[in-house]
């Protein structure tokens, strides 16, 4: 049995700059819910404690969307996404005091270590203890099973396979499950979070769960950072298709993605050139908002910046060097200077 998670109203938040308000929070969660979604994640994108002019600021804080979301939802459960770092323990408490029983603890893909604290404080506190490896694709499947394992020794009962940059593709999602699979203890399920930058989403989460995830995220409309996520209402159909049940209700699905989530998206989440980018240069699927404004201001191509920011291997918290970046490409096109005027 698949657990279906969704996080239109978390990596959702990318896309919608962290705006959405306790009512559309409520309003998406009741659906979800309705439609029998068992986990969904609430918080700014970067998680609890985001909003920042670093990662952008959110219209309203953590603890007022994720109460909305409780209260708007009979059996689904409300996760909260925390990275070390951003966000603190204080921010977790208060997480589940407002009603979030499931806590995805997320790091950069060879820095599990740093999740030891909010892991094993969740464990011992009665939540679901999630670990989140971001940036799977820059590491191996064996070298992602030593992370997991970390993870899962301090506590975690589920541990992802994050694609943030959407630069996986069935084939290497597989092979990263198979060997989180072997890695991990029976009892310790395998999570997959997808982007579609490559056009792969909900293929690499149905090539994840025949290699053996069971938690597997998506978003109504695939509303999410770069291209989106899994789109959650087709990942379901595609599941039930392959013979993988999920405990979801196609119908009222769609109708909540169609109906609720598609007139709060400020524009459709396709495959475009800056999207496709992301996942060719295997860059953050975050940054793209982030890198067209700096491409913008310094007069330079959203695509010549990401693929400057693959080279540079940047990762998550590194978003003050996307400007960086657009400048220094500026500068490289610039006309030289010669200090003589033409013709003379
Ligand atoms: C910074 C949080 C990030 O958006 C988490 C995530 O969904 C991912 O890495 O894909
Ligand atoms: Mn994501």
């Amino acid at each position: 049995m698949i657990t279906l998670v969704d996080s239109s109203l978390r990596d959702g938040m990318h896309s919608v700059r962290h705006q959405f308000s306790p009512e559309h929070v409520a309003a998406v969660a009741a659906g979800l819910d309705r439609a029998g979604v068992d986990v969904i994640e609430v918080s700014h994108g970067d998680g609890v404690g985001g909003s920042s002019i670093q990662y952008g600021r959110a219209a309203f804080s953590d603890a007022e969307l994720i109460e909305a979301a409780a209260g708007g939802v009979a059996r689904a459960r409300i996760a909260a996404l925390l990275l070390p770092g951003i966000g603190t323990l204080r921010r977790l408490t208060e997480a589940q005091r407002l009603g979030a029983t499931v806590a995805r603890v997320a790091t950069h893909c060879t820095e599990a270590d740093i999740a030891e604290q909010h892991i094993a404080w969740a464990a011992e506190h009665g939540m679901t203890a999630v670990g989140f490896l971001m940036m799977s694709h820059m590491i191996d499947a064996s070298q992602l099973a030593d992370q997991a394992r970390l993870m899962e020794s301090y506590g975690a009962s589920v541990v992802y396979i994050v694609d943030s940059a959407g630069a996986l593709v069935p084939r290497t999602a597989a092979e990263r499950v198979a060997a989180l699979r072997d890695a991990l203890l029976a009892e310790t399920a395998v999570g997959f979070h997808a982007h579609n930058n490559l056009g792969c989403g909900v293929g690499n989460a149905l090539a994840a769960a025949d290699a053996g995830a069971t938690w597997l995220d998506g978003s109504l409309r695939g509303l999410g950072a770069g291209a989106g996520n899994a789109q959650l209402e087709v990942l379901a159909a595609a599941l039930e298709r392959s013979g993988h049940a999920t405990g979801a209700e196609l119908f009222p699905l769609m109708d909540v993605a169609e109906e609720v989530v598609a007139p709060l998206m400020p524009r459709p989440q396709i495959v475009d050139r800056t999207a496709l980018s992301l996942g060719y240069a295997g860059v953050y699927s975050s940054f793209l908002l982030h890198a067209e404004r700096a491409a913008a201001k310094f007069d330079v191509e959203p695509r010549a910046v990401l693929m400057e920011l693959g080279r540079r291997r940047i990762v998550g918290g590194q978003e003050d060097m996307i400007i960086d970046a657009a400048a220094e490409l500026a500068d490289r096109t610039a006309p030289a200077q010669t200090g003589s005027s033409p013709g003379a």
